[in-house]
């Protein structure tokens, strides 16, 4: 309850707790996460989802599904769907050298291992050198470069400490690992994510992971608010799991634009956590496994079940339509699984 900008404000003037903040949070990784691979999983789950998204032909496969699913609202039939061309991926894309990576909320650097990708790690308190200083609640955006693929490359391997500022368009990816659940206020992660949207290249993936340890039906409400909230920002969920101690989303940028309206239809009040109505529920019911199904499993169930081969169903507007047999990643949703 408050003024959250004084209050961000004077978090980020206490330099001496954020310094001890960035060495415990290292420490946990290091010497914690490396024996425990949960911990350590949410970043090779990150890395597993961009490869198979844009190395393996995910993206590509969504992109077909995207079209199908748009010819089958406008009435044409299976047959025209099939003779009509599939999307082509942008040549941005489609020449990928490495997959440009922003971490926000890096702390210690944990994808700049992985040749893959061209890695920019920001932090208000950068635990290792390799990391920029930089808030990404007050990151101001700057019109895209229209610049060829390498010499972006080039101008990422070049930037200054500290970042005040980023062309937008300028990443694959965006990484919210364990971030958003930092901020004190819905809207302060809302302001996150319409960031990473404006960051991104089209098609490029958004990745949240945000604790819970909670069991994975638990808050599944508070899961769909997230998943409404980030999709009305041009997004659209692309693979979603439960480990035992974090959620892991990944959404897929789908269009430029994003509504002019989303802050006076409470959109930024969905992205919640329990911890913003100061109750200890995390605490005292962690362990209690919830039998009843919600009303957004049940959604989710009869969604797993019409995506089987001839019941046709559309996921967004829960009507039949499409015929296809689910891939792996569409399975791949916890609820889904354990049904
Ligand atoms: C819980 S740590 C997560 C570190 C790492 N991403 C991981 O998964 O282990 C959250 C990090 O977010 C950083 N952070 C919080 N607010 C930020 C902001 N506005 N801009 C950049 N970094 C921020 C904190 O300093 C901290 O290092």
């Amino acid at each position: 309850m408050g003024d959250f900008e004084k209050i961000w404000r004077e978090h980020c003037e206490d330099e001496q707790t954020l310094s001890e903040y960035a060495v415990a949070m290292k420490n946990l990784a290091d010497n914690h996460w490396t024996k425990n691979c949960e911990g350590e999983g949410r970043i090779e789950w990150c890395r597993s989802v961009c490869q198979e998204y844009f190395l393996d032909g995910g993206m590509k496969r969504m992109l077909e599904k995207d079209e199908k699913n748009a010819a089958h609202a406008m009435g044409l039939t299976a047959a025209s769907v099939n003779t009509q061309p599939y999307s082509t991926i942008p040549s941005s894309m489609s020449q990928l050298g490495k997959m440009r990576l922003l971490d926000v909320g890096s702390c210690f650097n944990p994808f700049l291992k992985f040749d893959e990708f061209l890695t920019v790690g920001i932090d208000i308190v950068p635990a290792v050198e390799s990391v920029y200083k930089c808030d990404f609640l007050n990151l101001q955006l700057q019109q895209p470069l229209q610049l060829a693929g390498d010499a972006v490359e080039a101008f990422l391997r070049q930037l200054h400490n500290p970042i005040d500022a980023l062309p937008a368009q300028l990443f694959h990816v965006v990484v919210f690992s364990l971030l958003l659940s930092y901020f004190p206020s819905p809207y302060q992660r809302w302001i996150c994510c319409k960031k990473a949207h404006e960051l991104l290249e089209l098609h490029g993936l958004l990745l949240i992971i945000t604790p819970d340890s909670s069991h994975q039906n638990r808050h599944a409400l508070m899961m769909r608010s997230w998943r409404v909230a980030v999709e009305s920002l041009g997004f659209k969920r692309y693979k979603y799991v439960k480990y035992s101690h974090m959620h892991l989303i990944a959404f897929r940028k789908v269009s430029v634009a994003t509504t002019s309206d989303l802050v006076s239809r409470n959109y930024p009040e969905m992205l919640y956590i329990p911890q913003d109505f100061n109750s200890n529920e995390e605490e005292d019911c962690a362990d209690v496994p919830v039998q009843v199904r919600s009303e957004f499993e049940d959604d989710q169930l009869a969604w797993g079940f019409t995506e089987l081969p001839d019941t046709p169903y559309d996921s967004d507007s829960g009507e039949s339509q499409s015929s296809s047999v689910p891939s792996f990643h569409e399975l791949e949703d916890p609820i889904l699984l354990q049904s």
